[in-house]
This record gives structure tokens, sequence and C-alpha cells, in this order.
């Protein structure tokens, strides 16, 4: 099964953007160039300020960044569409994110299952998962593509190391490479570099994970410009524009009017080729915003 992103009816009423000019903007000095996405070592230290600004509780900022996720997902597949998701989750912080949200996609009607490659640093799997009536593997069921519909990437983000893949991880990111269902990637697609995306090496031998769908936490990383699925959202917004905009000169990507931890799309970076498949006859220039602020 290959689920399709859902209500592309919907978006052809073409939405556009309200770019209103609000107070960040004003400050900001127009002689710096304008980015999209922001460096590594911005995204580590968004992280940690995401992490304060939640009053220091990493599951309180995990919760808020799952529930944006699924804002995010939940607009491109439906639950009266598709039902069961498999979570593939690391050890880090981007694992714990992807456990709250299978705990946020079951109070949405969803039946999601989580996979934990190794002990996670941050939480008990198993409680949280006995506790919320969710399945937990530590396997990757062989018959995956037809039990489930879509697969969400909560395996590595930031904190990927940029070498090889260890060991445990090889039968999930082979999965995660190989699978026919779409994916979901959390912040950054496991296994691309946060600067430059997809490895080389990876590109090469056409091995690394192409996410259907993106959703960074807080702001696009570098890495993530060459991203070509269907849709890309920013989810987990903890931080202002304005705090991207004096570090870094990030150029608006968020709408004057969604300034709350809820998740906006920017299709802005789709390939034309999937846009067409999705979408149509709609052309990639189209910015739509969604979400419930
Ligand atoms: N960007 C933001 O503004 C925010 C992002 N958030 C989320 O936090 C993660 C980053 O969390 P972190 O715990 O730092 O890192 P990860 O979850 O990506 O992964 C860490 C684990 O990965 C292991 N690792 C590293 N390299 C490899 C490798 N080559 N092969 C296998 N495993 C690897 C690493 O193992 P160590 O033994 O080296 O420690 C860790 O176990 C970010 O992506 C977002 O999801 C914030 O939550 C909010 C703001």
């Amino acid at each position: 099964k290959h689920f399709r992103v859902a209500g592309h009816r919907r978006s052809q009423g073409r939405i556009s953007m309200q770019m209103e000019v609000d107070k960040s903007s004003k400050q900001r000095d127009n002689s710096k160039p304008r980015q999209t996405h922001i460096s590594p070592e911005l995204a580590n230290q968004a992280i940690n300020d995401a992490i304060t600004y939640s009053g220091g509780d990493v599951v309180v900022m995990a919760r808020t960044c799952a529930s944006g996720f699924c804002d995010a997902l939940q607009q491109c597949y439906g639950s009266e569409e598709i039902s069961d998701v498999f979570i593939a989750c690391g050890s880090g912080l981007n694992g714990l994110i992807g456990l709250q949200v299978a705990v946020e996609l079951q109070k949405r009607g969803y039946a999601p299952a989580v996979y934990a490659a190794e002990q996670s640093k941050h939480a008990n799997f198993r409680s949280v998962c006995d506790e919320a009536g969710i399945d937990l593997h530590d396997f990757i069921p062989s018959t995956l593509e037809f039990y489930y519909d879509i697969v969400v990437d909560a395996l590595l983000g930031t904190g990927f190391d940029g070498g090889d893949i260890r060991q445990q991880y090889w039968t999930v990111y082979e999965m995660l490479i190989s699978t026919r269902l779409a994916i979901v990637s959390l912040d950054v697609p496991s296994g691309w570099d946060l600067s430059t995306g997809p490895r080389k090496i990876d590109v090469t031998a056409d091995s690394f994970i192409k996410p259907e769908v993106l959703v960074s936490l807080e702001a696009p990383k570098l890495g993530s410009n060459v991203f070509a699925g269907g849709y890309h959202f920013i989810a987990g917004r903890h931080l202002p524009q304005s705090y991207f905009w004096k570090r870094e000169s990030l150029f608006r990507l968020f709408p004057a009017r969604s300034q709350t931890a809820c998740s906006c799309q920017v299709t802005r970076f789709a390939s034309k080729v999937l846009m067409e498949r999705h979408m149509g006859d709609l052309d990639n220039s189209i910015t739509m915003t969604c979400g419930t602020n």
C-alpha cells in the first residue's frame, strides 16, 4: 500500500500567505543575506533554548513538538483515510518526540505502533506505551507494508554524528530506505547531514531516506534545503521568528498570524514532479498556511 497525500482538492483554492509586517521584520538589518534555513550551531542552541522555554522539562517540550507534528501529519493523512502508523524511534530527543507522537496520534483516532531501536535516554518506552495501550516493538515486522499505512521517521535528528549508521540501527534504517510506504520525517530525515542533506556516498548508491513529508522543528535546518518530498512543515515552534532573525538573518517563514506552537506548512521546497503528482495542475509556487491557530 502506498498512500498519497490527501486533501489536494481542498488546496486548489490557492490560499495565499498573508505577508504582514511584524515587529521582528521592522528590526531586521536588510544588508545581511537572507537565509531560510538555520545552521547546525543554531539548531543545537535552539534545542537548549526550546527546553528552557519549556521550564527545563524535555517531556513538556516533546509533547509540544509532537502536537505540532501531528497537526502536520493530519493535514496530509486524515484519520478517516489512514489508520496504522509505524513510528521508528531512536534513543535521543528525536525518539522521545516520536514516542509522544504515538501517544498523541492514539488520542486522535489513529492506531500507532512504536519501534524502539535501542533504550531511550529520556523515557521508559515500555511504561508509556503500556499506559497508552500502544504496541511497542523491538523488531521490524516483515509484514510492515501490509499492516501499516505510513511510517514516521523519528530515529536520528540533529544529534546524528554524520558518520556511518551504527549496527543496532541497520535493520530499521534499511527499512526506512527501502519501504514503499510514505515516510514522515521528524526534524531531519535520519542519516541526513545537518548542513548538506544526504551524504554524497549515500546519494551515489541511492541509499538514503526520501520522506514524503518533512516536519522541521523550530526552523528548517540547512540540510533540508534539498528536501524534495511533497510537503514541508514547521512545528514545535517555541521560539519566535525574531529569535532566528537576530541570530542568522532568517527570512520569515512563519505567516505573521501564525505565532503559536502549531504547525505551518511551507511548500516552497516541494519538487515540481511531486507537486504535479499530488496536486494535479498546480504550480509549485504556492504557499499555504494551515493549522488551528
Ligand atoms: N532543532 C530544534 O530546534 C529542536 C529540536 N529538538 C529535537 O531534538 C533532536 C535532537 O535530539 P538529540 O537527543 O540531541 O539527538 P537525536 O535524537 O538526533 O539522536 C541522538 C542519538 O543518536 C545517536 N547517534 C548519533 N550518531 C549516530 C550514528 N551514526 N549511528 C547511530 N546512532 C547515532 C546518539 O548516540 P550517542 O551514543 O552518540 O549518544 C544518540 O543516542 C532534534 O532532532 C529534534 O527532534 C528539540 O526537541 C526542540 C528543539
